[in-house]
């Protein structure tokens, strides 16, 4: 028995595996193309306990299949994707590819060699620009970019493979804006060209970049600038230990993840100017293409269903973890 993550390399993926390997004895085996994720990451999770990683594209069939065989492969975490909403407007191709090509053939592949249990990384863009917040998992989902719509699509796809083949479960998770870095400077967000708002946040702070624009300051929000649900990355990592424990005695399903309260734009840059005691330059600028006004989670069902209860519901908190590890990739 063992369980695959694809995307370990990757910013959240790396906080699940680090997870696994501190509070389960499972065997572990990661795949990620390194396109995003990163090496260091791998090799610092290795000093906690051995796991097999192998560098492949998820298109790589063949070596998926010889790796699910080898290491009888029970569970899936399936978190490699593309991720940037503004990109996917611009190059939506490589998202319906990325995302939804390849994550069917990673679904057959998991039915066709017994794998019982996946766990899929979705997303609140699949809700779009929801009528009321918070959105509960119930509401009708209408993307409004092609990132949210390849993960929608990825969900059917789950769906529909999961009914007809029972013996095949899923949870979908549905996270909300993910944020902040493992506590103990560990691991953390390192692709350079990151284009979250907290990560270009604390860059800005650092003196990394010169200002922060802020996208839109014309929404019909608090303060004109969008909210969002911002969820530590620790608490979502935990989400997903829960989530492979539910499946084993319950049915397949789908739970939000976030806390089901929002930050604006301007909120988070006031709390990472606080936390990091330097006034950077903030710049206004227009509305950033696929941006919805406001996405804030009703985590409800995650929290009565699986027993979910968050333990660093805290924008500070968030920000200064954030900061931290850029202060340390800054150093290195
Ligand atoms: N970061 C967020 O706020 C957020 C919110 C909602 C959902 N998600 C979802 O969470 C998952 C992980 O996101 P992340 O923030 O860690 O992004 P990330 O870019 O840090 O991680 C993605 C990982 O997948 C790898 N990868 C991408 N395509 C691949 C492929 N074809 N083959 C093999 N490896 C591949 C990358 O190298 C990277 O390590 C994604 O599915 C994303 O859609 C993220
Ligand atoms: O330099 C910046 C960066 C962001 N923003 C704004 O900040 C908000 C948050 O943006 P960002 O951090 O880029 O996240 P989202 O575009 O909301 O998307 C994230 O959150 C989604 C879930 O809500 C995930 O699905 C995506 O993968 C993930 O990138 C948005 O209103 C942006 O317009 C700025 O104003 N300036």
């Amino acid at each position: 028995m063992a369980i695959l993550l694809t995307g370990g390399a990757g910013y959240i993926g790396s906080h699940v595996l680090k997870q696994l390997l501190e509070k389960t004895e499972e065997n572990i085996v990661v795949v990620d193309n390194l396109s995003t994720g990163n090496q260091a990451c791998i090799d610092a999770l290795l000093e906690i306990r051995d796991f097999h990683f192998a560098k492949i594209d998820l298109d790589n069939l063949e070596m998926l299949e010889m790796l699910i065989e080898r290491f009888e492969v029970t569970d899936v975490l399936h978190f490699a994707a593309s991720i940037v909403v503004s990109e996917s407007m611009q190059n939506p191709l490589k998202y319906y590819k990325n995302n939804t090509a390849k994550t069917t053939g990673l679904i057959e592949l998991c039915v066709n060699f017994g794998v019982k249990r996946f766990v899929f990384s979705s997303t609140a863009a699949v809700y779009g620009e929801p009528a009321t917040n918070p959105v509960d998992e119930t509401v009708l989902l209408a993307p409004i970019n092609p990132y949210g719509r390849s993960k929608l699509m990825s969900e059917t796809v789950l769906r529909d493979a999961s009914n007809a083949h029972p013996a095949f479960k899923h949870v979908i998770l549905r996270y909300f804006n993910v944020a902040g870095v493992a506590g103990d400077g560990s691991i953390g967000q390192s692709f350079p060209d990151a284009t979250h708002l907290i990560k270009v946040a604390a860059q800005t702070a650092l003196g990394a970049r010169d200002a922060l624009a802020v996208f839109g300051t014309d929404y019909p929000t608090k303060d004109g600038t969008c909210e969002r649900d911002y969820i530590h990355v620790e608490d979502l990592a935990d989400a997903h230990l829960k989530a492979l424990e539910y499946l084993k005695t319950h049915p397949s399903d789908t739970f939000n993840v976030g806390y089901g309260h929002g930050f604006s734009v301007r909120e988070v840059i006031k709390t990472m100017q606080r936390v990091s005691g330097v006034d950077f330059k903030v710049e206004m600028a227009p509305r950033r293409e696929g941006d919805p006004a406001i996405l804030v989670a009703s985590s409800t069902k995650i929290k009565t269903r699986m027993g979910w209860e968050p333990q660093c519901d805290d924008l500070e908190h968030i920000c200064k973890t954030a900061l931290a590890w850029e202060k340390k990739l800054h150093e290195n």
